[in-house]
């Protein structure tokens, strides 16, 4: 089942058009990915599927149901986590969920229960300092156990690694992971490495739609065949074997890239190698990066 569905969503501020026919779907228990650039329209977006900003036209539906901006219906289904998100400092993180529990209307036992749960899962649970003493790290993970305290279908999280350090991306990226089974998760991003690292699926927003969407290995087969590599043992083999196979670029004095090269041209060059007992250390087809997909997406 998919529990997230964009179909045709557009949205301009004035007259500069931000989100341009923008489609995708998220099926349930995955972890998607939605990259972009600083600026692409990512948290224009999310607010629109929070129901928090109104679209232009198109439809947003969360678990089968339509989004209608300013009524909360879909929200029952959602955990948001903002990229910024706000606490009261003076509170202690056990304090604050108990507050927002209460909000909800949640009963005392299953707060504390739930709220108990939550703070073990995000590595909170020994933590009786108050939040403004806190990390960014501290505060993001406190600000996932929020956004899952009502149980969500579906969990948003706007750029939840940006501000971190490495091993503070780690801990959320691996929190983000271990939900999956509960909760469908959306998480907007331009580091691609967190993507590559727990992504099921990716959508690239540019320009206002998704420039690319699917899971990593479909994008990447569908763009493979950025050339391959040679290296030879000495550089009298790879000076030889540059003269015999046309389009090389000389890497180092021991090896050859062929830019644009697919496993047929790579047939044809071992067949160069045997007839003229060339030895190779290695050959290398060149995977697509996400890296150097979205470089090529957005063209530089
Ligand atoms: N309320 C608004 N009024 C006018 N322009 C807006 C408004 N909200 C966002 N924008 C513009 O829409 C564009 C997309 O902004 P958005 O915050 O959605 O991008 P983003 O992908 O989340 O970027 P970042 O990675 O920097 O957070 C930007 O040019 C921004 O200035």
């Amino acid at each position: 089942m998919d529990m997230l569905t964009l179909s045709h969503v557009s949205k301009s501020f004035g007259s500069k058009k931000i989100i341009d026919d923008l489609s995708f779907t998220v099926p349930e228990h995955c972890v998607y990915g939605f990259i972009g650039q600083n600026g692409a329209g990512k948290t224009t977006t999310m607010k629109m599927i929070l129901g928090l900003l109104q679209t232009d036209s198109g439809t947003i539906k969360v678990n089968g149901e339509t989004v209608r901006y300013g009524q909360n219906r879909t929200n029952r289904y959602m955990g948001y986590l903002p990229d910024v998100p706000e606490f009261y400092g003076y509170m202690t993180p056990s304090e604050y969920l108990r507050l927002c529990g209460e909000i909800t209307g949640m009963s005392s036992a299953g707060i504390r229960k739930k709220s108990d749960e939550l703070l073990h899962l995000v590595g909170l649970d020994k933590e009786n300092k108050r939040i403004h003493g806190f990390s960014r790290g501290m505060k993001q993970r406190l600000g996932i156990a929020q956004a899952l305290l009502n149980e969500p279908k579906l969990l948003i999280c706007d750029e939840p690694t940006s501000a971190l350090d490495p091993l503070g991306r780690k801990e959320i990226l691996d929190i983000l992971l271990s939900v999956k089974d509960h909760t469908t998760v959306v998480f907007s991003t331009h580091i691609l490495s967190d993507v590559e690292r727990i992504c099921d699926e990716i959508a690239l927003l540019h320009n206002g739609r998704t420039a690319l969407k699917g899971t990593l290995e479909e994008i990447k087969s569908r763009r493979k065949g950025n050339g391959f590599d040679i290296e030879f043992y000495t550089p009298q083999d790879a000076d030889a074997f540059a003269a015999s196979m046309s389009g090389s670029e000389r890497i180092s004095a021991v090896r050859l890239f062929f830019p644009g090269k697919d496993e047929k041209d790579m047939t044809h060059a071992m067949k160069i190698l045997a007839d003229n007992a060339l030895c190779v250390q290695k050959v290398e087809m060149r995977e697509a990066t996400l890296e150097n997909l979205f470089m090529e997406v957005i063209g530089i």
